[in-house]
């Protein structure tokens, strides 16, 4: 309750207080600045979503141990040591002192270190154990770099050590060009017997990593990978067919999806609305119609949605509603972050119950449209 009232006190002003929290911390432990990119952008609204979405959890602890024990995990790859969390929780009350100013009192400031310490620890004990079985990150050699149209590419990696994952998964990518900025890419292919990874990659405006993977790297380059995250994979104990919405690049895990489904050997349905704006924009059409013709279980259906076309046309979400009924379908979204959320919307709006559709989250998919 206490911890709400601070964040909803600091939430207009998120910005300044991330400020001043990082301020505080650089001053006070300037050693901690060389974990952190150069450029904090991306990286001042991580700490602000985090802690929200820790006390939106507050009252869910397996959501929350879990969520946590990710995040512990994933900060493996910054470099990230259990000593690192008390400086940063002091920098925190530091912050929340200054800014909740209406809120703060003793019984506050206790519930606050009540909670961080509480937080820290389960990220510090999740990272320990990771230690155990999996390396911090990977380093990964492009081994080929294929441009399908002037800003798409697919890059496939040779990962250094073994790397499990499971398709519909996603990684966290850096490139030697950009030191300490990760970016979030899905596999575009099921786990492979030669351990090869691939990613599709599309260069946004004034997106660092995308723009240097799509036009800078090479077979040769050496990229660092994080841990597997996401749980946007097949569920092997159904019989369920499977709805997939894939919207732009959205269409890499929706294609891992396929092929895992294809190589359990189990006859689903599966049903594909690939999405893009222009036709020119359908860059791997020929791999999903390739993968149709082998697969009689699996349909494929590309929708234009901005410009005249003899293909399907219109909105995935709009087109979706005059296919179906989807009676016994689990359903999988992967595209723009409005995508998902209209798309979620006609799902439900046509009889598909909300435990049955699955998508990365929002917030994660918001910060993959930085680039
Ligand atoms: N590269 C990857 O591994 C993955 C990428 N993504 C995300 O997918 C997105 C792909 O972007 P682009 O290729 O530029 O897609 P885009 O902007 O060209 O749109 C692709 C499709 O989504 C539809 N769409 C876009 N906004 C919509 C909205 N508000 N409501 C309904 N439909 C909408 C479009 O009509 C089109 O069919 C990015 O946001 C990316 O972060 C998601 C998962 C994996």
């Amino acid at each position: 309750m206490l911890i709400r009232r601070t964040l909803s006190e600091v939430e207009p002003v998120a910005d300044k207080v991330t400020s001043y929290f990082y301020a505080l911390l650089f001053i006070r432990h300037p050693d901690l600045r060389a974990l952190f990119p150069a450029a904090m952008d991306v990286q001042r609204d991580r700490l602000f979503t985090a802690l929200l979405a820790a006390a939106r959890h507050a009252d869910d602890t397996a959501t929350l141990t879990a969520y946590l024990g990710r995040l512990g995990r994933g900060h493996r790859k910054y470099g990230t040591l259990p000593s690192h969390y008390p400086a940063v929780g002091e920098a925190l009350i530091g912050a929340l002192t200054r800014y909740a100013p209406g809120t703060w009192n003793a019984a506050t400031e206790a519930a606050w270190v009540r909670v961080y310490t509480a937080i820290s620890q389960i990220m510090i004990d999740a990272a320990a154990e990771d230690e155990a079985t999996s390396p911090a990150w990977w380093h990964a050699e492009v081994v080929s770099h294929e441009r399908r149209t002037p800003d798409i590419a697919v890059v496939s990696v040779r990962p250094d050590q073994p790397y499990p994952f499971l398709a519909g998964q996603y990684t966290s990518l850096e490139t030697p060009w950009w030191p300490r900025v990760w970016r979030h890419y899905s596999f575009s292919a099921a786990p492979r017997s030669d351990g090869l990874l691939s990613f599709h990659v599309k260069a946004v405006p004034a997106g660092w990593v995308s723009n240097a993977l799509v036009h800078r790297a090479r077979p040769g380059d050496v990229l660092r990978l994080g841990p597997p995250a996401g749980s946007m994979i097949v569920d092997h104990t159904t019989d369920n067919g499977l709805l997939c919405l894939g919207g732009g690049t959205g269409i890499a895990p929706i294609k891992a999806l396929v092929e895992d489904i294809a190589e359990h050997g189990r006859r689903r349905p599966v049903d594909v609305f690939y999405g893009a704006r222009h036709d020119g924009d359908l860059y791997d059409i020929d791999t999903m119609l390739r993968l149709q013709r082998s697969h009689p279980w699996l349909s494929v259906r590309p929708v234009v949605s901005d410009s005249p076309t003899r293909r399907l046309s219109g909105q995935l979400p709009h087109v979706i509603r005059q296919y179906g009924p989807w009676p016994a379908y689990d359903a999988y979204l992967s595209g723009p972050p409005g995508m998902i959320r209209s798309g979620v919307s006609a799902l439900k709006g046509i009889g598909i119950p909300p435990h049955r559709i699955r998508h990365d989250e929002i917030d994660e998919l918001m910060a993959r449209t930085r680039g």
